[in-house]
């Protein structure tokens, strides 16, 4: 039976959100504010201080009365300075009516004093003495609050910084740190078993490089990720996946999914209720198998993929990736463009054909390698998937080409 492409991308994210919803039942992990911090929240993380945590200065310039600058316009207005207020300071003394403070970007802005003008916009155009004692003279008004960055803006103690389901990204590290979070709630990661299987592997005939690289895809998503090889023993494969299935949450196979008389992974699954092994209208990655495990107490979704190399790594651009990154609070997608071809292309009518590509300095798109989905080493030169329409046969160089970022 056959399937589009996009029929599989959304059965597949279909089961591995349902896999994320239940994980997510799971107790939080506390775990520490860190850069390397990953995941998504499972409670609110509550500030514990204003930020900005007083009010400070926008710009470099001069903190003065917003009033004292009313009749500016027609006539300059010329104050006196008082000593210079820096970043890092901690208590300003109170600004008198009728003076201004020399400040700089970030400090605290002196009690009294409502507004700040940039420095550039005064003359002479410079600070004067550090200890004050200068003149400055002001050509306008200025509205009462400009250039003051109020206390608590940002958010106040009390406050949740982040929600619960917030992805714990860089910029999150980074705003719970400076709202004084230590610790945080979050949402338990999924767990992936990746099960390569044949004999080939377990015997050394053929490294286990797909277990490798779907694990590297897992640790750089955030994911708990285990590699297991497996022979090509039904008895065997079941007995790896009741013992996974306990403290797993998605299982991924690879290989064993064609129409050999060795195909483990269709022999042990595809016959159970709800499992689907067909042909999915892309190649590489064709062959494609989707079902469940249970061992009576838990029941875990298992995406099964070719074990063709390329195969596997376009299987998990196409189906796996956003939805795993999804549920590990990354970003999802990938970027992605059209392009022109720097050559010609065929391509097997009624499948999207998955070719690996370039992007050239000059902005067009050039293959890397073969299609072969055997050609590993080619997939890693290239940083680009490049997409070929069903009912495309073939495309001269100068044709536009979708394109997808994948390093
Ligand atoms: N008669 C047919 N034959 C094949 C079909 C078909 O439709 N009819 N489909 C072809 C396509 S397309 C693919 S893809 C493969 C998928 O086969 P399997 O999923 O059963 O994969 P295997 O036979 O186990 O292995 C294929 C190939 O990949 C190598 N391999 C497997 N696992 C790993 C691993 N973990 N690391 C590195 N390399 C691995 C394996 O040695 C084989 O060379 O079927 C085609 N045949
Ligand atoms: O689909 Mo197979 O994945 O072409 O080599």
């Amino acid at each position: 039976m056959g399937r589009s492409v996009d029929e599989h991308v959304h059965q597949v994210a279909a089961v591995i959100r349902g896999a994320a919803q239940r994980r997510a039942q799971d107790p939080p992990l506390e775990c520490r504010v860190v850069p390397g911090l990953t995941g998504r929240l499972a409670a609110p993380a509550v500030s514990t201080l204003d930020v900005p945590g007083f009010d400070n200065s926008q710009m470099d310039g001069f903190a003065v009365y917003a009033a004292d600058l009313d009749r500016a316009g027609d006539l300059p207005v010329t104050l006196p300075t008082v000593a210079h207020v820096v970043a890092g300071d901690t208590a300003p003394p109170r600004l008198d009516p009728g003076t201004a403070a020399p400040i700089m970007t970030g400090a605290p802005v002196p009690p009294g004093a409502d507004a700040v003008v940039p420095v550039e916009r005064t003359r002479p155009g410079d600070f004067g003495p550090v200890a004050g004692g200068g003149l400055v003279e002001f050509s306008g008004p200025v509205a009462s609050g400009t250039f003051v960055r109020p206390r608590g803006a940002d958010v106040r103690t009390g406050e949740a910084v982040l929600e619960p389901g917030a992805p714990l990204h860089a910029a999150a590290v980074g705003a719970l740190t400076v709202a004084g979070v230590t610790t945080v709630e979050v949402v338990p990661p999924l767990r992936v078993a990746i099960v390569a299987t044949g004999a080939e592997l377990v015997s050394g005939a053929v490294p286990d490089s797909n277990s490798r690289a779907l694990l590297a895809h897992a640790h750089e998503l955030g994911l708990a990720a285990t590699a297991h090889v497996v022979e090509d023993d039904p008895a065997a494969l079941e007995d790896l996946l009741n013992r996974l299935v306990t403290d797993h949450d998605v299982i991924l196979t690879t290989g064993g999914v064609s129409a050999g008389t060795r195909e483990v992974v269709r022999q042990v699954l595809e016959g159970r209720p709800g499992a689907w092994f067909g042909h999915v209208a892309v190649q590489p990655g064709g062959p494609q198998g989707l079902a469940r495990w249970s061992d009576g107490a838990r029941e875990v979704p298992v995406v099964c993929l070719p074990g063709n190399p390329v195969s596997v790594l376009v299987s998990f651009e196409l189906f796996l990736r956003s939805p795993l990154a999804q549920a590990a609070g990354r970003v999802a997608w990938r970027p992605s463009g059209t392009a022109v071809l720097t050559e010609p292309l065929t391509s097997p009518a009624g499948r999207v054909q998955v070719r690996r590509g370039r992007m050239e300095p000059d902005g067009r798109v050039s293959l890397v390698g073969e299609a072969g989905s055997h050609l590993a080493v080619s997939y890693a030169r290239a940083d680009l998937l490049v997409f070929v329409p069903e009912s495309v046969t073939a495309r001269e160089a100068g044709d536009t080409v979708e394109w997808w970022r994948i390093a």
